[in-house]
Formats: structure tokens, C-alpha cells, sequence
């Protein structure tokens, strides 16, 4: 019978959590059993790695029968396994092996240099198994391994028995895929203080990224072609915003190359969370790079800007304080926060809502001390959408119940801020079939940043999760 590996999607979660209780089983009577047993991995995590991307499936006969689940909080350039399971009925098979390769390979992909993890030594599907497919077991205090040492140690594992294992990975050769991220963001508050002679309005808005988003493969080409591979419902290719970065970068660098562009689109269209600008941003930033046109930062956010409003933030990949049309940007650290953020799958037309005549285009200037305190909280547009989208009203209302929701950028998307993942985890797990609720996590630099200082080889500008 014949197996498939494909990206895990949220409604396996269940299935995969059930993998892991089976294949647990395997370690009864071992020294490490009772620690084992008493782990079961919370069906929320794995929810949350999964709407990144980070989990992958083995499918035989239209049913999950194992996965593998890599874990980004390493740092560095190192990416780690964070669970290989496969069901003990389907053993032995080279499913396991499958997985594993598969994972490593988008790694690879991803820029990442190595792949780590933690395992025991004494049993045969474990060390001597990774040590088979490249894995060497390294000193265990190796800085890479520190948070996972300590994590050991807090489950209770048996630390003479426990090895960490790395696996190099070769650089990409230069007509190779890469896999490049596209953070979503959201708008904190939104205010339009006026509007320019050339019909765009000024506005003041703070722009927070998120550790979620999109995800883009770019591929070099020697002939000079843009090609966009496989769809966008809506998007003819011509059309897409990321064929024409790619064709603007080009033609303002003067370079003689090409490329191949895939979207893996998780964020909503239309939906205010700037997917299309985060798109452009990371085909500017990732062809800068693999083409070696060599613009430096500002000209990248130059060329963003006349892709549309949203794009510089994302070139530049700080959260940030915006004012202009959304190109006047500042810097913000903000605290450590998580978002639960609710597509009501409704299209909200950006163009139709500024010309709307109900909308408040003349508020007074706040400043960032106002934001800072929660006073200026607001977005201009959200009584407008309200009246105009009964669907995102309802959103607004029924995450309203939980604090203080808001709607992010034109909408439809609305998000509410909590203080840990857990209590947005639980929210996200009461909402109704009709909406799609995601969990996000702030990040004040962006995962494109990370990808762009690995794919450098330059050390990483800071950790863009944030855990509670
Ligand atoms: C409202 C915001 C807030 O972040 O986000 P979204 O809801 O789109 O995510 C942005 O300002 C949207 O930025 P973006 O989506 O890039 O807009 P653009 O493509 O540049 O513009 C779409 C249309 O909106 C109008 N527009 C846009 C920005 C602006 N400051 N004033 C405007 O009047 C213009 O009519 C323009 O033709
Ligand atoms: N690569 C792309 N991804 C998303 N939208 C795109 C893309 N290229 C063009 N578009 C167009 O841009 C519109 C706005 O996109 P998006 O950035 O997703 O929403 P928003 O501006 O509300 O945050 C989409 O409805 C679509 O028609």
C-alpha cells in the first residue's frame, strides 16, 4: 500500500495526537516510560504548529498513520524535530524514514544549517535510528540544546540515557527551491487623520506582525522569466502583486535573471491582514537576495511603497508605528502578546471603505504615549464595516465577549489580544463552524528577517516567538 506525505491540516490534529498516545506505548517496561506517559502533547500546540506549517503527514489510504513535527524555537540556524511518530501497526515500513526526510528537506529549503533533537540511546528506534539517516549525537552542552536540556529535565527524563543528535544540512545550490515566510500583521488601532491631494488618505496606525502568515517558494532562473506556479482564486498571474515585485525589483536593479514563484496561501485574501503586501515584500526582500542585486533596505521599501501602502512594513520586518499612508515608520517594541484572530470569511473591499461618506477622515493626531497607555485603541473603519458587513458585526460581537476586539486594518478579520497562548488557545477552540479562529503570536522582528539572516549566514536578529 502506498503512502504520501503532505502538510498536516487542522482537522488531523486529533488524529495525530492519537498517533503519538499509540506509538508511546512502545516504551513500556523502559526506565523513560513513566516520564512518557504522563506527556501527552496538548491538541492546541499541535494546532498552532500545524496553521504554520511546521507539521507534515504520512497518509495511507486517506488516513494519517504517522507525522513529524519540527520545532523553530532552537534558534540559530538549527531547526529541531519535536516529535517522529508513526503508528506501531505501520512499523518497520520506512515510514518513519519518509517523514524525517521530508521534514529535513524543507528545512533545507528554509536556510536552516541543521537539524537537532533529543532522543534516547538505548533503544533501537531511537539514537541508532537517526544516527542511520546522518545524525551524530553532540556534547550536551552544546548552547544550541540548552532550552531543550532544561525542558528534559523538567518532564522528568532520564538525563543518562537521553542523547541530543544534529544533522547537517548542505547549503542550496543556486537553481534550487527556497522556502521563504510571509508574515500576516495586524493593525493595533487605526485612525485617518486626513486626506492628500492625490486622493490617499493619512493615517496613523500601529502595525504589529505575527509569527503566521504565508509561505513562498522562489526559484532562480537563468532565462529572465517571472513565472507564477499554481493558482490564486481571483489572481490571474499577471496581476499578482508578487509577480509584480519580482518584475519591479528587476527592472529598478537591472538584473538579468528570473524567477519561479509559488504561493502557499494561508492568510485570508481581503481579509486585512496585509497578505498580498507581505507577499510582495518577501518576493523583494528573498530575490534581493538569491539574485545578488545587492538594494539596500530603504530602496527595497521604496519599491514596496509603489506596490501598495502596507508593503514597506513588511520589507522593513520591524512592528512598528506608521503615518503617511503607512511608509512613516517607527519602531516598536510592544510586549508579549498573543492573538486570537477570527476570519468571518467575508471580503471587505479596501477602495469602497475610504471613499465611504460616513467614514471619519479628520480625528485629531494621537500620539505614541496615547497608543501606549490604551487610550487610542479604535479603527476608523470598524462602525463603517459594521454597518456594512453584518457577518465581521457578528465576529466583533461574539469575540467581544472574551475583551476587547477589533477589527484589523479595512477587515473583515477581527482579532483579540490576550495576555498568554493558553487563554487564546481556549478562545480559539470555542469558535462557531462558520468562522475561522487562528492563534497568533506578536513578533517584533519578522520571520523573513530570521530566514534572510540565515540564508546570509549572518546570526539571527532576535527570537520572533515569543512563549508564555
Ligand atoms: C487599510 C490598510 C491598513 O493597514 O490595510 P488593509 O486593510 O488593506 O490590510 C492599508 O492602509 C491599506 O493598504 P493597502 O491594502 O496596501 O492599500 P493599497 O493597495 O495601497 O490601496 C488600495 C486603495 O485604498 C485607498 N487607499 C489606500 C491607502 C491609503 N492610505 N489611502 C487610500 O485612500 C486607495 O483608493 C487605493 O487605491
Ligand atoms: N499574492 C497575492 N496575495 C493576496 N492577494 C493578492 C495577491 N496578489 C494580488 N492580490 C489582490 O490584493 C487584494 C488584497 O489583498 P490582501 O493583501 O490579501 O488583503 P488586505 O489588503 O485586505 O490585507 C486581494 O483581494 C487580491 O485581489
Amino acid at each position: 500500500m502506498t503512502v504520501h506525505i503532505e502538510r498536516a491540516r487542522p482537522s488531523q490534529v486529533d488524529a495525530l495526537c492519537a498517533i503519538e498516545r499509540a506509538a508511546v506505548q512502545l516504551f513500556r517496561g523502559h526506565p523513560a516510560w513513566r516520564a512518557y506517559a504522563a506527556m501527552a502533547i496538548p491538541p492546541e500546540l499541535l494546532h498552532g504548529a500545524v496553521a504554520r506549517g511546521l507539521v507534515w503527514v504520512a497518509i495511507e489510504q486517506d488516513e494519517p498513520v504517522g507525522f513529524v513535527w519540527l520545532d523553530d524555537d532552537l534558534g540559530g540556524d538549527a531547526v529541531g524535530i519535536g516529535e517522529l511518530d508513526v503508528l506501531p501497526s505501520h512499523g518497520r515500513r520506512g515510514i518513519g524514514a519518509a517523514l524525517l526526510e521530508h521534514a529535513c528537506a524543507w528545512a533545507r529549503s528554509a536556510g536552516y544549517r541543521q537539524v537537532g533533537l533529543g532522543t534516547l540511546v538505548d533503544v533501537p528506534w531511537n539514537a541508532p535510528f537517526y544516527a542511520k539517516h546522518g545524525f551524530a549525537v553532540v556534547d550536551k552542552r552544546d548552547p544550541t540544546f540548552a532550552r531543550a536540556w532544561e525542558r528534559d529535565r523538567e518532564n522528568g527524563f532520564p538525563d543518562d540515557l537521553r542523547v541530543f543528535m544534529s544533522r547537517p544540512l548542505s547549503p542550496l545550490a543556486a537553481d534550487e527551491w527556497s522556502v521563504w515566510p510571509a508574515p500576516a500583521k495586524l493593525n493595533l488601532f487605526l485612525r485617518i487623520t486626513g486626506r492628500r491631494p492625490d486622493g490617499y488618505h493619512e493615517l496613523q496606525t500601529v502595525f504589529r506582525l505575527l509569527d503566521w502568515g504565508d509561505e513562498l517558494r522562489l526559484r532562480v532562473r537563468a532565462d529572465g522569466a517571472i513565472r507564477r506556479h499554481g493558482e490564486l482564486p481571483g489572481v490571474p498571474a499577471d496581476e499578482d502583486i508578487t509577480v509584480r515585485a519580482a518584475r519591479l525589483l528587476q527592472a529598478r536593479a537591472g538584473v538579468a535573471l528570473g524567477a519561479d514563484i509559488g504561493i502557499d496561501k494561508r492568510i485570508p485574501m481581503g481579509g486585512g491582514l496585509g497578505g498580498g503586501s507581505s507577499d510582495a515584500a518577501t518576493v523583494l526582500v528573498a530575490l534581493n537576495h538569491l539574485w545578488g542585486a545587492g538594494l539596500d533596505e530603504d530602496t527595497l521599501a521604496e519599491l514596496g511603497r509603489q506596490l501598495g501602502a502596507d508593503v514597506p512594513v513588511f520589507v522593513r520586518g520591524r512592528s512598528a508605528w506608521a503615518e503617511g499612508v503607512g511608509e512613516l515608520l517607527t519602531p516598536l517594541d510592544l510586549p508579549r502578546r498573543h492573538y486570537v484572530v477570527l476570519d468571518p470569511r467575508e471580503h471587505v473591499p479596501t477602495a469602497a471603505l475610504f471613499q465611504a461618506p460616513e467614514l471619519t477622515r479628520n480625528a485629531p493626531r494621537a500620539t505614541i504615549s496615547s497608543f501606549v497607555s490604551g487610550e487610542t485603541a479604535e479603527n476608523a473603519f470598524e462602525p463603517v464595516v459594521r454597518a456594512r458587513h453584518p457577518r465581521v458585526d457578528a465576529a466583533l460581537g461574539w469575540l467581544g465577549g472574551f475583551g476587547r476586539a477589533k477589527l484589523s486594518g479595512s477587515g473583515g478579520c477581527v482579532f483579540l489580544e490576550t495576555p498568554s497562548e493558553l487563554r487564546a488557545l481556549s478562545i480559539a477552540a470555542r469558535c462557531p463552524d462558520a468562522w475561522n479562529a487562528q492563534v497568533a503570536a506578536g513578533a517584533d522582528r519578522s520571520m523573513l528577517h530570521r530566514s534572510l539572516a540565515r540564508f546570509q549566514g549572518a546570526p539571527q536578529p532576535e527570537q520572533v516567538r515569543h512563549t508564555t
